[in-house]
C-alpha cells in the first residue's frame, strides 16, 4: 500500500472508530427510548379502558387519554428519529465517504480537505468529519474540474480554488479502489459499478452522479423540468437523488408525504423503493395513473393501458374506432364553466324509492344563486343549501309515528351506544334520540349530498361528448352500462367533474415527477396540472419508447407542454450518454432508431449482440438451448415478448423444462432466474441478458421500432434478438459488424 492510501486508511480508521463510538451510544438511546414508550403505551392501553360510560369520570379521562396518546405519539417519533440515526450511522461505519475535494477559499494559506458521504458526520467538537453529498459545498465535486470553480451557498455564488478531487470505493471499513481525477467524477469507479449484476432493487449513484445529471437533480428554480433521455441515460436515478436532494434542501418546509411519483407500474415501484432508504430518506408516494383514476372512479373498471396496448397489438384498426380524440380536457373545463343550468344534470335524491329532494328543487336552489358566480363556488353552495334543506326535512318528521315505533323498538346496545353521544338531561335524552334516528334514516340522503351525487356527472359527460363527437358518446354510454370507462375518457370526464363541483384537487403536493412521460398524453398532463396546483413538474421520458404514442423531438415536446400548460418557468435537460448497457449493446440499438439519433455508449466493453434466427418447426428447441447456454452467465435473463398473450404461451412451452417465472401486471416483485415478460412490463427495468423473443419481421414491421428499441434497451451485458423466421428489417437495415449472427443450422451456445 502507497504511503497515500496508507494515509487515507488511517483517517477512514479513525473516522469509523468515531461512528462507531457514536453508534453505541445512540443505540443505548434508543433502547431506552424503545422502553420508556412500551412503559407509556401500556400505561396508556390501561387508560383507555377505564370505562367511559360513568359520567363523572368521563371528562377527566378524555382529557388524561388524550395527553396519554401525545406522550405515545411523541415517544414514537422520538424512537424513529434514533432508529433512522442507527441506520445512518450503520451505513457510514461500512463506508463512510466515497470523495473528497481539496479546495482553497480566496485569502485562506492552507487547502481544506472536506470528505464526502451519503450523510454528515460531525465529531464531539463539532468537526465536519464527513459532509454530506447534497451539502451545498459538495456540488464542486460532481460540478468542478481542478482550478477555480463556483459553488452556489443560501447567501449566493461563492468562489474556490479546486486543487484535488479524489475518488473511494470504500467497503467494510476498507479502500477497495481509490484515484485522483480531474474529470467531472471519473470513469473507473463508474466502470467498476456499471460492470455489476443487476439487483432486484435499483441502487444509489451518489457516488458517481455525473454533471448533466446534477443539473437536474439540484434544480429549485423550475417549475417544470422536462428530462428526455435515451435509453439507460439515469433518468430515474436523476430524479430519485432530486427527490433526496430536495428533501435536504427544503428540509424546513417540504416533507416526503407532499412529493409523489407516478410509475409505469408496480415492479418498478418495488424496483426503485430501496434508492430513498438507502440514502437515509422516507420513500416517496408511488401510484401508477391508472391506480390514480380507479380511486376517482369508484365503482367503475378503468381499463388499463396495458389492455389497450394489448389489444393495439392484435386488433384490426376499425376495432380502435370510437376512442376519444386529443383535445377534450380542456374542451370538457369550457364545456363545464360555460354550462348553463338547464342543461346541468340534477338527479333527485332518492330514498327507499320516494323522491325527498326533486332534481327540481336542486337546480331551482342553484338558480337562486348569483349568476356570476363558477361553477364550482355554485355547486358548493348549493351543497350547504341541501345540507340545510335536509336537517329541515327531517326536523318536520321528528314527531311522527314511524320514529316513535322505532324509538320504542331501540335495541339495549342501541340506546347504550347514543347514550354516549347524548345529553344526559333527562327531558332531553328522547328528544336527542329521535333526531338520532332520524338522522340515522336520512344517512345515505346525507351521504349522497356529501358525495356530490346530485349531480350525474357520467350523463353530464355523454351530453358533452354528443356536441363532440356522437360516436365516442355512444361507445362511453355502452362502457358504463358494464360499469367500464376507457382510458382516453377518463382526464376529460375528471376535467368535468372537478369543473363543476370544485372537487378533485389536492393543494398538498408541492413536487409531481411522472416516470416514462411518453406515455401519458397532454390530455392526462393537463389533468395532472389542474389537479395538483401548487406541484412543481419533474417530467422524464424518451420519446424513443413510446409504446403508446407517436415519438416526437424532444423540444417539440417542451414546446406542446409549455403551450398547454401554461408553465412559467419551464426547462429542458436533454440526457444523451447511455449507462446501462455495454458499448455494444447501445452501438448496436442506436441504429434501431430511425431518427439517427446519437447516443453516447458508456465505455464498457462486451461481447456483441446476437441475432438468431430459427425455422418455426424448431424454434422451441433452440430456445431453450439458448436460454440454458447465457442462464449461467446471467443472473436475471428475461425473454421479452410484445403481449402478455404471448408470454403466457411462451411460459407453457418452457416450463416443463426449465423454471421460468412469468410477471404480470399484478406483480411487484423482480425474481432472479428467467422471467418471461412483456415489454410494456420491462418499462424502466434493467436485466443482466435479454432475449428479445420473436424479431422476426412479421411482429416487428418497421413501424414497431420504437417497441423494439425499448425492449433491447433493458439488456445490461448481454444481448440476443431471436427471430422466427425472417429477422425484421430494422434488424437487417443495420450494420452486420454490430452484432453476431446464427441461423437455424448455427448453434446457439
Ligand atoms: N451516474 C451514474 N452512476 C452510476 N450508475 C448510473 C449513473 N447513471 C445511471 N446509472 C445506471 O445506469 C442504469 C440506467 O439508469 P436509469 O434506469 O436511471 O436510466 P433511465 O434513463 O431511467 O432508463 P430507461 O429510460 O431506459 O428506463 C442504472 O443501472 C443506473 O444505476
Amino acid at each position: 500500500m502507497n504511503s497515500e492510501k496508507q494515509s487515507e486508511q488511517t483517517r477512514i480508521n479513525q473516522v469509523i472508530l468515531k461512528i462507531k463510538q457514536k453508534l453505541t451510544a445512540i443505540t443505548a438511546e434508543l433502547n431506552e427510548a424503545h422502553f420508556e414508550r412500551a412503559a407509556v403505551e401500556q400505561n396508556y392501553g390501561q387508560n383507555a379502558k377505564i370505562n367511559t360510560l360513568e359520567v363523572d369520570d368521563q371528562m377527566e379521562t378524555n382529557a388524561e387519554v388524550q395527553q396519554q396518546k401525545q406522550l405515545v405519539a411523541k415517544n414514537v417519533q422520538t424512537e424513529s428519529i434514533l432508529q433512522q440515526q442507527v441506520k445512518q450511522l450503520r451505513r457510514l461505519s461500512d463506508s463512510p465517504y466515497f470523495g473528497r475535494i481539496d479546495i482553497c477559499e480566496p485569502g485562506d494559506q492552507q487547502p481544506e480537505k472536506l470528505y464526502i458521504g451519503t450523510a454528515s458526520f460531525v465529531d464531539s467538537q463539532n468537526n465536519f468529519l464527513v459532509y454530506d453529498w447534497r451539502a451545498p459545498i459538495s456540488s464542486i465535486y460532481y460540478n468542478g474540474t481542478l482550478g477555480s470553480v463556483n459553488y452556489q451557498t443560501p447567501a449566493g455564488q461563492q468562489q474556490v480554488e479546486l486543487l484535488k478531487k479524489r475518488q473511494f470505493k470504500i467497503k467494510q471499513g476498507k479502500i477497495r479502489n481509490m484515484f485522483d481525477t480531474n474529470e467531472t467524477v471519473g470513469d473507473s469507479l463508474l466502470q467498476d459499478l456499471l460492470s455489476e449484476h443487476s439487483d432486484q432493487y435499483m441502487h444509489n449513484i451518489v457516488a458517481t452522479i455525473q454533471q448533466e445529471q446534477n443539473s437536474i437533480i439540484r434544480d429549485t428554480t423550475h417549475d417544470l423540468l422536462l428530462v428526455q433521455g435515451v435509453a439507460g441515460s439515469g433518468k430515474t436515478s436523476a430524479v430519485l437523488q432530486r427527490v433526496a436532494f430536495l428533501l435536504y434542501h427544503s428540509r424546513q418546509d417540504l416533507v416526503a408525504d407532499q412529493m409523489v411519483l407516478f410509475s409505469p407500474n408496480y415492479l418498478f415501484s418495488n424496483y426503485i423503493s430501496e434508492v430513498l432508504p438507502s440514502l437515509g430518506e422516507k420513500n416517496l408516494r408511488q401510484v401508477t395513473l391508472h391506480e390514480f383514476f380507479s380511486r376517482r372512479f369508484e365503482g367503475l373498471q378503468v381499463e388499463n393501458l396495458f389492455t389497450v396496448f394489448e389489444a393495439r397489438q392484435t386488433a384490426s384498426p376499425q376495432i380502435q374506432n370510437h376512442r376519444a380524440a386529443s383535445g377534450l380536457v380542456q374542451k370538457a373545463a369550457v364545456y363545464a364553466q360555460t354550462l348553463p343550468v338547464e342543461q346541468i344534470c340534477f338527479v333527485a335524491l332518492n330514498l327507499a324509492g320516494e323522491s325527498i329532494i326533486s332534481a327540481r328543487t336542486i337546480k331551482k336552489l342553484y338558480q337562486s344563486l348569483p349568476v356570476s358566480w363558477s361553477p364550482a363556488l355554485k355547486f358548493t353552495a348549493t351543497k350547504k343549501k341541501l345540507l340545510r334543506l335536509i336537517k329541515k326535512i327531517g326536523e318536520r318528521q321528528l314527531a311522527k309515528d314511524w320514529v316513535t315505533d322505532k324509538l320504542q323498538n331501540l335495541s339495549e346496545e342501541q340506546i347504550r351506544s347514543w347514550s354516549r353521544q347524548v345529553s344526559q338531561e333527562p327531558q332531553l335524552i328522547e328528544k336527542q334520540l329521535r333526531q338520532k334516528i332520524v338522522k340515522n334514516y336520512y344517512r345515505p340522503i346525507y351521504e349522497a349530498i356529501y358525495n356530490d351525487y346530485f349531480i350525474d356527472s357520467y350523463q353530464q359527460y355523454s351530453d358533452f361528448l354528443l356536441k363532440i363527437d356522437p360516436a365516442v358518446a355512444k361507445s362511453f354510454a355502452n362502457q358504463l352500462e358494464y360499469h367500464q370507462i376507457s382510458w382516453e375518457n377518463c382526464a376529460p370526464l375528471l376535467m368535468l367533474r372537478d369543473t363543476l363541483t370544485g372537487s378533485g384537487i389536492n393543494h398538498q403536493i408541492k413536487y409531481l415527477f411522472i416516470d416514462e412521460m411518453q406515455d401519458y398524453s397532454v390530455d392526462q398532463l393537463l389533468y395532472l396540472k389542474h389537479a395538483f396546483p401548487k406541484a412543481k413538474f419533474t417530467l422524464l421520458g424518451d420519446s424513443q419508447q413510446a409504446l403508446y404514442t407517436v415519438a416526437q423531438t424532444p423540444q417539440a415536446v417542451l414546446t406542446t407542454l409549455k403551450d398547454q400548460l401554461k408553465f412559467k418557468k419551464a426547462k429542458l435537460i436533454e440526457l444523451n450518454k447511455s449507462y446501462r448497457s455495454t458499448f455494444e449493446i447501445t452501438d448496436f440499438i442506436q441504429q434501431i432508431l430511425p431518427t439517427g439519433q446519437q447516443i453516447q455508449p458508456f465505455n464498457r466493453h462486451g461481447q456483441l449482440p446476437q441475432v438468431v434466427s430459427v425455422q418455426p418447426d424448431c424454434w422451441q428447441i433452440k430456445l431453450l438451448k439458448l436460454i440454458k447456454s447465457l442462464q449461467h452467465s446471467n443472473q436475471t435473463l428475461a425473454v421479452i415478448t410484445q403481449t402478455q398473450a404471448t408470454a403466457i404461451k411462451l411460459e407453457k412451452s418452457l416450463q416443463s423444462q426449465l423454471k421460468v417465472t412469468r410477471l404480470t401486471a399484478n406483480s411487484n416483485k423482480l425474481e432472479h432466474g428467467v422471467i418471461v415478460l412483456p415489454i410494456y412490463l420491462a418499462k424502466g427495468l434493467e436485466f443482466d441478458g435479454v432475449i428479445v423473443f420473436n424479431t422476426s419481421q412479421t411482429a416487428y414491421p418497421t413501424e414497431k421500432w420504437s417497441l423494439l428499441y425499448t425492449a433491447c434497451s433493458r439488456a445490461m451485458h448481454q444481448l440476443v434478438l431471436f427471430s422466427i423466421g425472417q429477422p425484421s428489417k430494422i434488424i437487417s437495415q443495420i450494420n452486420t459488424q454490430k452484432y453476431l449472427i446464427s441461423n437455424a443450422n448455427t448453434s446457439v451456445s
